[in-house]
């Protein structure tokens, strides 16, 4: 194991169940010490790649290095650096929380007089301290969910890798996870897959979007947006002539492209979409030259964030385009 090689190195890989492409040539990095998050539709790929960057499923082509080591070659010792919580996260319905933390403490070969405290400092991290010698079995989604995590956390591997952690969770469940996920940035290298867009978001630092076997977009949540976007938008909500508002407007940015929404409400104000080239934050120019200007009234200018689930809908629907485009018979 190498301190200076990236956590994960994914190149090429392919991987074909009975003639079906699950996934197609992906390649990607993570950093150690990042949250990556893994998004895509249902039937993506994102279980496949998981379970073959963990060892459990063996690719048709391509190579999967983690912390420098082949996991292809070496998957017994892959085991040992990553927690592997799969989707669904089984669980021993029998067992009692810490009795499960110990049995599967010394299957991972944690020191016997090491494993006690470990237990005791995870217990307290997924707020499980609690319901330590409860039944599993007994336990809701959340805490067993929060098992899970403990148990991935357990012998604390460079790499994490959970399958949907959130699933099932209520809004406070989801918080609470999202916050102890959150916990683990910098100290450990952190991949998520999930469906759940604004946590993704919060949670991650770099997203990667895949669909039908292929990664589709790749990067910050804020770059993305700039990257299928490529532009800036405001929404401002002005009364007057708004004929007049070209040309009191491309004078500031001449990018700026105006759209219309709507009849004027009962007050005179209508809602426009305001569109430009900028990156930067245009906001307060905009604002003074309409303020200063006598004929117009201005309620509101604010700038409007495609959401990554803008992001994510434009991007899937590209992969889309792509793999469903036309083939051309070749003469
Ligand atoms: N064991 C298998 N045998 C045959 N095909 C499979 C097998 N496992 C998955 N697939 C297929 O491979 C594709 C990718 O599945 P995968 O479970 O990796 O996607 P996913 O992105 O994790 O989706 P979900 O969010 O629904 O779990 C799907 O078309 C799926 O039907």
């Amino acid at each position: 194991m190498s301190d200076e090689s990236p956590a994960i190195e994914v190149r090429d890989l392919v991987k074909i169940y009975s003639g079906h492409t699950a996934v197609s040539k992906i390649s990607f990095t993570v950093a150690r010490g990042e949250i990556l998050g893994f998004l895509g539709p249902n039937g993506a790929g994102k279980s496949t790649t998981m379970r073959i960057l963990t060892g459990y499923l063996p690719a048709t082509a391509g190579e999967v290095n983690v912390c420098g080591v082949p996991v292809a070659s070496r998957s017994s010792e892959i085991k040992k650096l990553i927690g592997y919580m799969p989707e669904n996260n089984p669980l021993p319905e029998d067992m009692r929380v810490s009795e499960y933390l110990h049995y599967r403490g010394r299957l991972k070969e944690i020191p016997r007089r090491k494993l006690g405290p470990r237990i005791d400092e995870v217990l307290e991290l997924c707020d499980l301290t609690r319901v330590r010698h409860r039944i599993i079995g007994k336990l809701s989604k959340g805490f067993r969910q929060r098992v899970g995590i403990a148990e991935a956390i357990l012998a604390e591997p460079p790499v994490i890798i959970m399958d949907e952690p959130t699933i099932g969770l209520d809004p406070h469940q989801i918080l609470i996870v999202r916050d102890l996920i959150a916990s683990l940035r910098g100290r450990m290298t952190v991949i998520i897959s999930s469906h759940i867009l604004p946590e993704i978001e919060m949670t991650c630092d770099r997203v990667l979007i895949i669909n039908q076997g292929r990664v589709v977009a790749a990067g910050k949540p804020s770059d993305l947006r700039r990257e299928v976007f490529g532009q800036a938008r405001y929404i401002l909500e002005i009364a007057g002539d708004i004929t007049l508002l070209p040309a009191a407007l491309t004078s500031v940015e001449p990018t700026l492209s105006i759209n219309e929404s709507g009849e004027p409400d009962a007050a005179g104000f209508r809602k426009l979409t305001l569109t430009t080239d900028r990156a930067d934050d245009i906001g307060e120019p905009l604002l003074h030259a309409l303020a200063t200007d006598s004929r117009f009234r201005v309620r509101s200018l604010g700038r409007s964030q495609p959401s990554l689930e803008d992001v994510f809908l434009a991007a899937t629907k590209r992969g889309w385009e792509t793999v469903d485009a036309p083939v051309t018979p070749s003469k």
